[in-house]
């Protein structure tokens, strides 16, 4: 008879929080995926990278240098000190390319493979130098240094450098004649490695086995914009379902709480229509039996009269005439007493051809009044059957008894009036 209403909401809650629970361990394997791996690398071999060395004699200078590639990309160089150049080097270049630069910004770590030797001890300096590739440049170097300074040790051993850690150096900058200038790897044309800034003469040998770069295949800071991305809309639109589902749950309980009203508003009246029927005769429309008790309940404490009126002769009425002929009288007497009847007075058929009447706040003489201009009146009464009807009646007074008396004292009364002669009322008299 109910209809149900479909909130499957622990289902949707659950798929919900599955989904999420596998975009949480999704992110946390792209997180774990990035630190371990995820690694975009450029090689360069020793065997195929092209080389080739420099001193410092093109500026003056009297360091010799000399380049071997043997399974390595040997550099062998003697500083020697010189009246016209002050500073004196030698530089191992290693090309990247044969186009004008490679763009590095996507990597961020340099490795080298090599070892050094000297006969005095000193720093080596990396140059990562990116090409100008515009012509309207107007620094006196067409390509930026980016330099990086560190000892390097006499054994065969790989260096991880930080892109990050390399600087223009102070001198790029004095001569370009800039305030200051940040390292740039877009268009890097070689790796150089070059002697220290010791002008101490030595003999030094600086032996390349392997350069390697190496970079995310995506930006740390645009992985964890992404993933954040993700989550946000990720919760907003499963904030956005939740508030949806939310309301359309309202809806249905709201529409189905209208159905629940309509549905309770008629079976309150369906039940008042059956309390009414339970409490009343159905052929008179008068109380019966159950209407009297339901109604004795709320006259307790109530002062009232009974009168019990019975009809004469009905037998011979329903013998003769027809028990449908019988039920007619039965109806139109039932209206008399209801017309005559004051509407405090309770008209009850008690069963039969017996009626009850109940006359609250009526003392017995009143009450034997009232019988009399019942009894009168019916006798009166031109029914339709065309016979006179007469009835005869008891009467008691409510004092102290219970109803069972009350109603044994008013039958004694009746039987009274039917003993002595009918159409007639009779007081009980204690
Ligand atoms: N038509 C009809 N007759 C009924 C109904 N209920 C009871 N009766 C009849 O009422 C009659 C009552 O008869 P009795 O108890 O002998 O009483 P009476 O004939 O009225 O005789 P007294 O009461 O002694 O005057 C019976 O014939 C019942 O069948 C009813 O609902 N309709």
């Amino acid at each position: 008879m109910f209809s149900k209403i479909k909130i499957d909401k622990h289902k949707k809650t659950n798929a919900f929080d599955v989904l999420t629970f596998l975009l949480a361990i999704l992110t946390a394997c792209i997180m774990l995926w990035y630190q371990l791996g995820m690694n975009r690398d450029l090689v360069i071999d020793a065997n195929n990278a092209t080389a080739r060395v420099e001193s410092d004699k093109s500026e003056g200078g009297h360091s010799r240098v000399s380049f071997v590639k043997d399974n390595a990309l040997i550099m062998r160089c003697t500083i020697r000190r010189s009246q016209t150049y002050q500073y004196p080097y030698c530089n191992l270049i290693v090309e990247l390319t044969e186009k004008p630069g490679l763009d590095l910004t996507k990597y961020n770590q340099l490795f080298v493979t090599m070892q050094y030797q000297s006969t005095a001890p000193d720093k080596i300096r990396i140059y990562l130098n990116h090409v100008f590739d515009n012509q309207q440049t107007t620094t006196t170097y067409p390509f930026k240094m980016n330099l990086y300074r560190f000892n390097a040790e006499n054994k065969i051993a790989t260096y991880r450098i930080q892109l990050s850690d390399f600087v223009v150096p102070f001198w790029w900058i004095c001569a370009n004649k800039v305030d200051s200038a940040h390292s740039e790897f877009s268009n890097v044309k070689n790796i150089m490695f070059s002697t220290g800034e010791s002008t101490k003469p030595r003999d030094t040998e600086i032996k390349i086995f392997k350069i390697a770069l190496r970079g995310k295949w995506i930006e740390e800071r645009n992985l964890y914009q992404g993933l954040l991305y993700i989550w946000i809309v990720w919760i907003v639109s499963g904030l956005s379902w939740k508030i949806y589902q939310l309301a359309n749950e309202q809806r249905q309980l709201q529409k189905h709480s209208r159905n629940l009203l309509k549905k309770n508003k008629a079976l309150d009246n369906k039940s008042r229509v059956l309390q009414e029927q339970a409490h009343h005769d159905q052929l008179t429309g008068l109380y019966n039996r159950s209407g009297l008790y339901n109604a004795l309940d709320n006259l307790a404490n109530n002062q009232f009269s009974l009168l019990i009126l019975d009809i004469d002769h009905f037998k011979s009425i329903n013998d003769e005439l027809g028990h449908d002929v019988g039920d007619s009288v039965l109806k139109q007497l039932a209206s008399v007493l209801k017309t005559r009847c004051r509407e405090s007075d309770l008209v009850v058929r008690w069963g039969g051809e017996e009626f009850l009447i109940l006359c609250r706040n009526t003392d017995i003489h009143q009450a034997e009044l009232l019988a009399n201009k019942l009894r009168l009146e019916i006798s009166q009464t031109q029914f339709t059957i065309g016979r006179r009807i007469t009835c005869s009646i008891g009467v008691a007074e409510k004092t102290t008894q219970s109803f069972d008396e009350l109603f044994k004292q008013a039958d004694l009364a009746l039987y009274q009036s039917k003993k002595t002669g009918r159409n007639k009322v009779t007081v009980y008299q204690s």
